[in-house]
C-alpha cells in the first residue's frame, strides 16, 4: 500500500515552497497568509421556531450569504389597484450580502465542516507551522456544537485530532513523534487549567511555541480515545451556566492546545507545531442572558476580553503596527493565532433566527474584518544557520526587555514602597534562581563534551588491535585507554548526580517564590516579572543545549564513518607493514613512523620539550603522553585558566598538538629544578 502524499499547506495568497524530506538542512521559510473565514448557520431551535420570529439568513451557496434578505411580499391592493410603493409600515431589509471562504448550513454536519477547514491544516502541521482554529460567535450560536460536539456526534477538534493521529501513523518510518496536550479556561480574566484545576495560572511567551501557560501540565497521549477522555473530563471542569439564550451556556473561553515535536529519522531536523482550538464564550447583551448580579459581571468581563479581541482584529486588518494583545487574557494567548507565527481558521457561528438579529449581524461584521488579516507564517525547524545568525538578535532582544524590566520594576518598587528587607530577599531568591540557571547550563554542556570526548577514546579503543604488532603493548594500551573511558564515565555520572542537584534547588528556590508572592501580595507583580524574565532565559538556554546536543550526536555519526574507514586502512596497514618486515624490507624510519602512527591513533599526544637549558633531556627531545597523563600536568600548570571540561578542540580540531616550554611547565608543576627526574616514571617515551 503506498504511503499518502502529504502536500504544501493550503493558504490563500501563500506560496510556500514545500521542501524534500531528504534535505537535511533547512531555510526559514516565511509567508504571509489571510486568516481563513468561515461562517455556519445552525438549523434553528424550537422556541426560534415557535416565536414569531423569521429567518434572517440566507445561505445562497458555498461562498455566499445574504443577511436580511429581502422578502417578496403579498401585493398590497388599495380599491382594487395594486400598489408599488411599498408598505411604510414596515421596516427596510438590509439584504447585506457576505462572502467568505466557505458558507455551511442548517444540514451541514460536523464532518463536513472538517473536511473543509481543519483537514488540511494537518499537511501545514507535519511541515512545522503554528495553526489555530477558533470560534467565534454569540450564546447560543452553535460554537460548542462544532468545536467540541458530543460522544455520538464528535466536533471539529476530535476529528482534527483523529486525522493527525492518521498522519502520525503514516508517517512513523521516517519520524519519531511526540505529542502533548493541555486543555485551558479563560474565565473572569485569569487562565484555569481544565485537566488539573488549581490555581490560576500565568502567560509567558515561549521562543519555541509562542505564548504558552507557564505551569500548564501537558498530558502525552496516544490515541484519540484517549483525547476524548481527556476533553470530557476537562468539559465538565468548563465554567458553565445556564442563560435564556442556551440552556448549557459556556462561560469561559476554553483553548484547547497540541504540542507536537517532531524528528527526521534521516537528518535527525527537528520540527516543533502547536495546534490550538478555541471555543470562545459567547458574546451577548446582558438582557439575552436574562440574569444580573453575578452573571452580569461575568458577561461584561466576556464581552470585555472579546472587545479586546475585535480591537486587535482592526488593527490587524488595518495593518497597524501596535496591536493591543495585552488589553485581555485571551488576546494575549491568541496573540500568536492571529498576527503571529500562526495559519488561522475563524469559524464564526450564526443563529439565523431574527431573535438574534443584532448578535449575527455583528458577528458576520466580525467575521468580514477578519478576512482581512494577514498572518506571518514561519516554519518552527531547529535549524543551525537561523540560530546562529539569530543570536545576536536575541541576545540584544533580551537586554532591551531587561532594561524594560528594570525601569519597570523601579517604578513598581517606589510607586509601592515596597519593604526594603522584603525587596532584598526578592533579589536574593531571583539572583540564586539566575545562578542555578547559569550552572544548569554549563553542566549540561560538560556533560556532552565529557560523553563526546568518552566515545572518541573508545573510537581509539577499537581501532587498535588493527596496528599493534607487540599483544603485551596492545594490552597495555587497551588498559591505559580503558582507564580514561572509564574516567570519562565517573565524570558523566558526577555531572550527572550535579545536574539532579541543580534542578531540586531550582523546585526549592522556585518554591520560595511562590510562597513569597502568597505572603506578600504587593510584591506579585515584580515576581511576575521576573518569573518571565527567567523563563525566557531559561529558553534560550534550553535552545542552545539542544543545539549543542545536536551537534554532538551530528559528530558523533561523522566520526563513526571515519573510524570504520580507519579500521580498514589499519588492517592493511599492518598487513604490509608485517609483511615488509618479515622479508627485511622495513627500514628504521619506517619502523619509527609505524610506530608514531599507533600512538597518534591511541590518542596519545606529543609534547616537545623546547627548552635551551639543561633540563635532564636534550633540547627537543618529544615525549608522547596519554590524555590521562596530559591533563592532570596541564591542570596544574594553569590550573585557573584551562577548563578542560570546557575545552573546545574536540569540536574544532580534532588533532591538538600541545607545545609547552619543558623548564617552565617543570618549574611550574614541582617548582623544583630536579622536577625532570620526578617526571620520567610517569613518561612513556617510544
Ligand atoms: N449545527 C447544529 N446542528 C444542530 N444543533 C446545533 C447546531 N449548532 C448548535 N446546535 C445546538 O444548539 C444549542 C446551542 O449550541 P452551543 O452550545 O454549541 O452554542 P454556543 O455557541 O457554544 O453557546 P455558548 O456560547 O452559550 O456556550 C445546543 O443544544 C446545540 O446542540
Amino acid at each position: 500500500m503506498g504511503k499518502p502524499e502529504y502536500r504544501s499547506p493550503r493558504h490563500r495568497n501563500v506560496s510556500i515552497k514545500s521542501r524534500p524530506l531528504t534535505k537535511p538542512k533547512t531555510t526559514l521559510v516565511r509567508s504571509s497568509a489571510n486568516v481563513k473565514v468561515v461562517v455556519r448557520v445552525r438549523p434553528p431551535n424550537d422556541r426560534e421556531r415557535t416565536e414569531n420570529n423569521r429567518v434572517v439568513v440566507k445561505v445562497v451557496d458555498e461562498q455566499l450569504l445574504i443577511f436580511d434578505p429581502k422578502i417578496n411580499t403579498q401585493s398590497f391592493f388599495y380599491h382594487g389597484v395594486e400598489q408599488k410603493g411599498r408598505d411604510l409600515l414596515r421596516k427596510a431589509n438590509k439584504d447585506l450580502q457576505f462572502m467568505f471562504d466557505r458558507v455551511f448550513g442548517f444540514n451541514c454536519t460536523n464532518e463536513e465542516v472538517f473536511e473543509n477547514t481543519t483537514k488540511n491544516l494537518i499537511n501545514s502541521l507535519m511541515d512545522g507551522y503554528n495553526c489555530s482554529v477558533f470560534a467565534y460567535g454569540a450564546t447560543g450560536a452553535g460554537k460548542t456544537h462544532t468545536m467540541i460536539g458530543h460522544s455520538d456526534n464528535p466536533g471539529i477538534t476530535y476529528l482534527t485530532m483523529a486525522e493527525l493521529f492518521k498522519a502520525k501513523q503514516a508517517l512513523h518510518t521516517e519520524r519519531n513523534f511526540e505529542l502533548g496536550i493541555s486543555y485551558i479556561e479563560v474565565y473572569n480574566e485569569l487562565v484555569q487549567d481544565l485537566l488539573n484545576p488549581g490555581a490560576p495560572l500565568q502567560l509567558r511567551d515561549d521562543g519555541r511555541y509562542g505564548v504558552m501557560v507557564a505551569g500548564i501540565k501537558v498530558h502525552k497521549i496516544e490515541n484519540p480515545q484517549e483525547l476524548f477522555m481527556l476533553l470530557a473530563q476537562g468539559n465538565s471542569n468548563r465554567t458553565q451556566h445556564p442563560t435564556d439564550a442556551n440552556a448549557e451556556s459556556s462561560r469561559s473561553h476554553a483553548v484547547f492546545q497540541v504540542y507536537i515535536q517532531m524528528e527526521f529519522k534521516a537528518t535527525r531536523e527537528v520540527r516543533a507545531a502547536k495546534l490550538s482550538m478555541i471555543d470562545l464564550a459567547g458574546s451577548e447583551r446582558g438582557s439575552v442572558t436574562g440574569y444580573g448580579g453575578a452573571r452580569f459581571a461575568e458577561g461584561a468581563n466576556i464581552n470585555k476580553s472579546l472587545l479586546a479581541l475585535g480591537n486587535c482584529i482592526n488593527s490587524l486588518a488595518d495593518g497597524q503596527k501596535y496591536v493591543p494583545y495585552r488589553d485581555s487574557k485571551l488576546t494575549r494567548l491568541l496573540k500568536d493565532s492571529l498576527g503571529g507565527n500562526c495559519q488561522t481558521v475563524m469559524v464564526a457561528n450564526v443563529s439565523p433566527s431574527s431573535l438574534s438579529y443584532d448578535d449575527t449581524y455583528n458577528t458576520l461584521k466580525y467575521a468580514m474584518r477578519a478576512k482581512k488579516i494577514k498572518s506571518q507564517v514561519k516554519k518552527n525547524v531547529v535549524n543551525v544557520e537561523l540560530h546562529a545568525g539569530e543570536y545576536v538578535k536575541i541576545v540584544e532582544e533580551l537586554k532591551k526587555e531587561l532594561e524594560k524590566v528594570k525601569a519597570q520594576l523601579r517604578e513598581k518598587v517606589d510607586e509601592k514602597k515596597v519593604d526594603p528587607k522584603l525587596s532584598m530577599q526578592l533579589s536574593k531568591v531571583i539572583e540564586d534562581r539566575k545562578k542555578l540557571l547559569d550552572r544548569m547550563y554549563n553542566v549540561e554542556c560538560s556533560e556532552n563534551m565529557v560523553m563526546l570526548r568518552r566515545q572518541l577514546k573508545e573510537d581509539a579503543d577499537a581501532r587498535l588491535s588493527g596496528l599493534f604488532t607487540d599483544t603485551s603493548k596492545k594490552e597495555e594500551a587497551h588498559r591505559r585507554l580503558g582507564n580514561t573511558v572509564g574516567r570519562f564515565h565517573r565524570q558523566e555520572d558526577t555531572l550527572k548526580n550535579e545536574l539532579t542537584n541543580i534542578k531540586l534547588a531550582k523546585i526549592d528556590l522556585e518554591n520560595k517564590t511562590v510562597e513569597l508572592a502568597k505572603k506578600h501580595p504587593e510584591i506579585g507583580q515584580m515576581i511576575e516579572l521576573e518569573n518571565e524574565r527567567l523563563f525566557k532565559t531559561e529558553s534560550q538556554y534550553q535552545a542552545s543545549v539542544d543545539l549543542m546536543q545536536k551537534k554532538c550526536s551530528l559528530l558523533e555519526e561523522e566520526l563513526k564513518s571515519r573510524a570504520s574507514l580507519l579500521e580498514k586502512t589499519c588492517k592493511m596497514l599492518q598487513s604490509c607493514y608485517l609483511q615488509l618486515k618479515g622479508h627485511g624490507f622495513a627500514t628504521d624510519l619506517l619502523c619509527q613512523e609505524y610506530q608514531s602512527l599507533v600512538d597518534h591513533l591511541q590518542g596519545r599526544k606529543h609534547i616537545t620539550w623546547d627548552s635551551p637549558v639543561d633540563s635532564g633531556l636534550s633540547s627537543t627531545t618529544s615525549i608522547s603522553l596519554n590524555e590521562s597523563e596530559v591533563i592532570p600536568v596541564m591542570r596544574k600548570f594553569n590550573n585557573e585558566n584551562l577548563n578542560f571540561l570546557n575545552n573546545t578542540y574536540v569540536m574544532d580540531s580534532p588533532k591538538p598538538k600541545v607545545k609547552v616550554c619543558a623548564e617552565e611547565l617543570m618549574a611550574k608543576v614541582y617548582k623544583t629544578p630536579n622536577a625532570i627526574k620526578k617526571r620520567k616514571d610517569i613518561v612513556h617515551p617510544n
